[in-house]
């Protein structure tokens, strides 16, 4: 079996990358995921200045997951594109997702101008969904201004484009949420980012620094509903919006769920941060295996193909 895919003209030679915030800050993470057995990697979310983030304590293993209030630290959007653009002299024949978002809308439409203008030439990620800056709501639970600012956006970016999403709870939100992405030639979503804003407690003190303890749960916590965003929107979207799935990937199995329900490239993140890049290998392996006994050649052979009672 083969677990290669394609997210819109480009091939990847696996279905798996980090999730954007693990294993992607610096020049160092990204070498590491660039030189793992993961297909691609996305780097941090990169905002138009560098950040410093939250205080710390920001980040907290659990034995089911994770927690994060970070607060988008990171080394500021020309760091990465520096060094986007050096990978595309030395790995030509690779292609990397770019994250990013800004502090402002304007902020937002001043780094997609640069990433237009610029000789970048893999799949910008647009980060709709971080729950961790204070009085920042998170962009796409707010789907007339995420209307207005696609808009916008398809007015001058022309390069491929995918967003980052938050978790959706609601059948009508799923509804009205892939109305408006229907809308826009995006290359793909992303569903899931953390679902925002859960408290975690060991003994009688929350185990991270920010916001009175509260953050992104990600992990086995999260697979159900990162599950049901990526099957929702695989019924509803255009097929030419491709879903990224994100969320409780531990093992094969989980990967195979998040293919079955529509995905097709699989992020890692608390896995990740917990086993380090070896994970990626691990888990392709296990996929693999699942397909073999399956007689799967390729993802396409079950993509979308949950079976309902
Ligand atoms: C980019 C900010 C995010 C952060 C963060 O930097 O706090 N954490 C998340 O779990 N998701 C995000 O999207």
């Amino acid at each position: 079996a083969t677990t290669k895919t394609h997210i819109g003209n480009f091939e990847f030679e696996n279905c798996f990358m980090n999730a954007a915030g693990v294993y992607c800050y610096d020049r160092n993470e990204l070498g590491q995921v660039l030189n793992s057995q993961a297909g691609t990697f996305v780097t941090k979310t990169a905002t138009l200045q560098s950040r410093s983030g939250n205080p710390e304590p920001r980040y907290h293993d659990t034995v089911l997951g994770s927690i994060n209030s970070m607060g988008l630290p990171n080394l500021g959007f020309d760091y990465y594109l520096d060094y986007l653009l050096e990978l595309q002299k030395t790995h030509p024949d690779r292609t990397f997702f770019f994250s990013l978002v800004g502090m402002s809308t304007e902020d937002t439409h001043a780094l997609l101008k640069k990433v237009q203008e610029s000789d970048f030439n893999g799949i910008t990620e647009l980060n709709l969904s971080c729950p961790n800056v204070p009085g920042k709501p998170q962009i796409a639970y707010d789907l007339e201004t995420t209307e207005k600012l696609l808009t916008d956006i398809f007015s001058y970016f022309k390069k491929p484009l995918g967003v980052k999403l938050p978790p959706y709870f609601d059948i009508v939100h799923f509804d009205q949420a892939a109305t408006v992405f229907n809308k826009f030639p995006l290359t793909f979503i992303n569903c899931v980012n953390s679902i925002g804003n859960g408290l975690v407690i060991e003994d009688e003190s929350v185990v991270i620094k920010p916001k009175n303890g509260f953050g992104g749960i990600g992990g086995e916590y999260i697979k159900p509903t990162a599950l049901a965003n990526v099957h929702a929107f695989y019924q509803r979207l255009n097929p030419s919006i491709q879903i990224i799935g994100t969320g409780g990937v531990l093992t094969g199995q989980d990967a195979f769920e998040h293919i079955l329900c529509g995905a097709s490239m699989v992020q890692i993140g608390t896995t990740l941060h917990k086993e380090g890049p070896a994970a990626f290998e691990r888990i392709t392996n296990e996929l693999k295996a699942i397909m073999d006994k399956k007689g799967y050649k390729t993802i396409e052979d079950f993509k979308g193909k949950v079976k309902y009672l």
